[in-house]
């Protein structure tokens, strides 16, 4: 088995609220960096760690994380809709080994996934359906929110798992770095919105329209600084892209995730994707981050970074 790792920050104001020129092209290069690597890489399977937005993910049933055997995209802020290409026979082998390795995965054989999923498959491959792919969804926003080093732990199983398929795997994480872009809270939620949290009620096309307006509104407010939002943190963010450049990933686990959110801000546990990508790509080995990129743009509300990674000696 070989293996990498790739690390992308997703944005749903991409292309809807961009900042400068200058900026956009330092983020197309590093993107296109990005993009070479894992074209040479040539992954026979990606392993897709991605967050959820209440597109997928309710409180009817919320678990910490979930390994989908068969996923469909809902296409929310103008993201590829449709199936992806799940290999439901690889999954179900990846899941079960996973279980065998002592983590409680939660299995779906139809995970909803949103523009978190669906965002660096596009940005990466160019769309949902062109390479193998097992979507696993990390909870980020939904509270309580479990320690960090359960996801080192399911990073590390999965890639213990992957490590016995004869494949040449890609650990892709998709999210953060430091942010707080407005996504519902369940507590303090007016009925029905608190009802849609929990039951999964789909927006009407009216509520989606709204609710992403929403977030355009803050990224534009955000830019121009008039925000109640936490602030990008780039000294967080770079000393995160630090601990996985050095490999010491134990690092997190004293993290707390109060600290997180005074800190990074409320979806900063999107960086739960990285961790576990990076674990992932640990359990096969020593590895060295061959790439890695870092720009605080509050016009898409993101501590943005790209990185990739590779097994040592590759
Ligand atoms: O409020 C809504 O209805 C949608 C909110 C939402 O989906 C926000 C997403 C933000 C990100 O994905 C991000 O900044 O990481
Ligand atoms: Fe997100």
């Amino acid at each position: 088995m070989t293996a990498a790792a790739v690390g992308l920050s997703h944005s749903p104001l991409i292309g809807k609220n961009d900042p400068a020129p200058e900026v956009l092209a330092r983020v197309e290069d590093a993107v296109a960096g990005a993009k070479a690597f894992v074209e040479a890489f040539d992954p026979g399977l990606v392993v897709l760690f991605h967050p959820d937005h209440y597109n997928g993910f309710f409180y009817k049933e919320m678990p910490p994380f979930c390994l989908a055997t068969a996923a469909n995209a809902v296409g929310d802020f103008e993201s590829q809709a449709g199936p992806l290409s799940v290999p439901t026979d690889l999954a179900n082998r990846v899941a079960q080994g996973v279980l065998d390795r002592g983590v409680d995965l939660t299995v779906s054989a139809r995970m909803t996934v949103d523009h978190g999923a669906v965002q660096p498959l596009e940005v990466l491959f160019g769309g949902i359906d062109r390479v193998p792919v097992i979507p696993v969804y990390i909870n980020g926003v939904a509270t309580p929110l479990g320690p960090m080093s359960r996801i080192r732990a399911l990073g590390e199983a999965i890639g213990a798992a992957c490590a016995k398929l004869d494949k040449r795997v890609l650990f892709l994480g998709s999210g953060g770095l430091s942010h707080d872009p407005p996504v519902p809270v369940l507590e303090g939620a007016p009925p029905r919105v608190a009802e849609a949290l929990i039951e999964g009620i789909p927006p009407t096309p009216e509520q989606r329209a709204r609710g992403e307006q929403r977030v355009i509104d803050a990224g534009k407010a955000y830019a121009a600084g008039d925000t109640t939002m936490i602030p990008i943190n780039p000294t967080w963010d770079n000393a995160l892209l630090d601990i996985l450049a050095n490999g010491t990933l134990s690092d997190v686990d004293g993290w707390t995730v109060e600290q997180m959110n005074a800190e990074a801000g409320h979806s900063s546990h999107e960086v739960r994707t990285w961790i576990a990508a990076f674990s992932a790509l640990a359990a096969t080995g020593a590895y060295t981050m061959d790439s890695r990129f870092y720009e605080a743009i509050p016009e898409w509300i993101a501590g943005f970074a790209v990185a990739t990674a590779s097994q040592a000696g590759a």
